[in-house]
């Protein structure tokens, strides 16, 4: 079966802030997308990979490639102005109709390749595949008059990426008006009335999001060598 990602990295980064994209910042020497891509492309040598982009840091990303040596082929696809249209853009641009498409946040360096094709796996199986974790803290559910309830966290999961899914199917749940509750790619397949599978993400696939991730990011790098 033919196997393609999507790394979606068409945002601006404003909760890190700073004058570059998080998406473009260096770990361990070198611009997190491309950590990002490499796992992918581990997985399986030939899935087709698309990069989401702002259409304006296409000439930026291109230098870096070069600036790297960066060789991993991959298609440049412009993002919208929201996570949704990103991801709507890139499954537009698949070249296949049929297959299997893992949606992920290329701001998720450490996706573990078990994680990744346990996706495929499960995706393949029931339609769709959704990486989750459990909660390791106490949760609290607090309502706008200041008083909070205690929750059994046992019922509760912290969603990641990647989301993998059957192509025919979540290009089919894509073709809707986007919606607040949209958040992720789960909640767009669920919209369209399919249940979606959770299988177990891993605990270091962190979304780097804040500056404090980058230090931890350059920790776990570190570990790995
Ligand atoms: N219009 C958008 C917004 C987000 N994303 C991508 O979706 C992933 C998860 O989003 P998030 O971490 O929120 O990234 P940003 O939107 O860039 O961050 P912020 O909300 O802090 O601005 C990221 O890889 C981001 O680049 C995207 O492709 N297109
Ligand atoms: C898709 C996602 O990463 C799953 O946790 C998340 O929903 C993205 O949310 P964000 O607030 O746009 O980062």
């Amino acid at each position: 079966m033919k196997k393609a990602a999507i790394l979606v990295a068409g945002g601006k980064g404003t909760r890190m802030g700073g004058p570059v994209s998080k998406q473009y910042l260096p770990i361990g020497g070198k611009p997190v997308l491309m950590h990002t891509l490499e796992v992918f492309s581990k997985v399986d040598p030939d899935i087709y990979l698309i990069l989401v982009l702002p259409e304006e840091d296409f000439s930026f990303w291109k230098k870096l490639c070069q600036e790297f040596n960066f060789d991993l082929p991959h298609q440049i696809v412009g993002g919208g102005n929201s996570r949704f249209q990103s991801v709507r853009n890139g499954l537009n641009a698949l070249p296949f109709e049929s297959g299997l498409v893992a949606i992920h946040d290329g701001v998720r360096p450490f996706v573990s390749l078990h994680v990744v094709n346990l996706s495929f796996e499960e995706a393949a199986r029931s339609g769709s595949a959704i990486a989750v974790v459990p909660l390791k803290d106490s949760i609290r559910k607090v309502t706008e008059d200041g008083k909070s309830t205690f929750q059994e966290r046992q019922l509760f999961r912290l969603v990641q990426t990647p989301q993998t899914f059957q192509i025919s199917k979540i290009k089919q749940a894509f073709e809707v008006t986007e919606l607040p509750q949209f958040t992720d790619d789960a909640t767009v397949y669920e919209h369209k009335g399919w249940e979606v599978s959770l299988i177990p993400g891993n605990a270091e696939n962190i979304k780097i999001t804040t500056p404090e991730d980058l230090e931890y990011a350059e920790f776990l790098l570190s570990r790995k060598k």
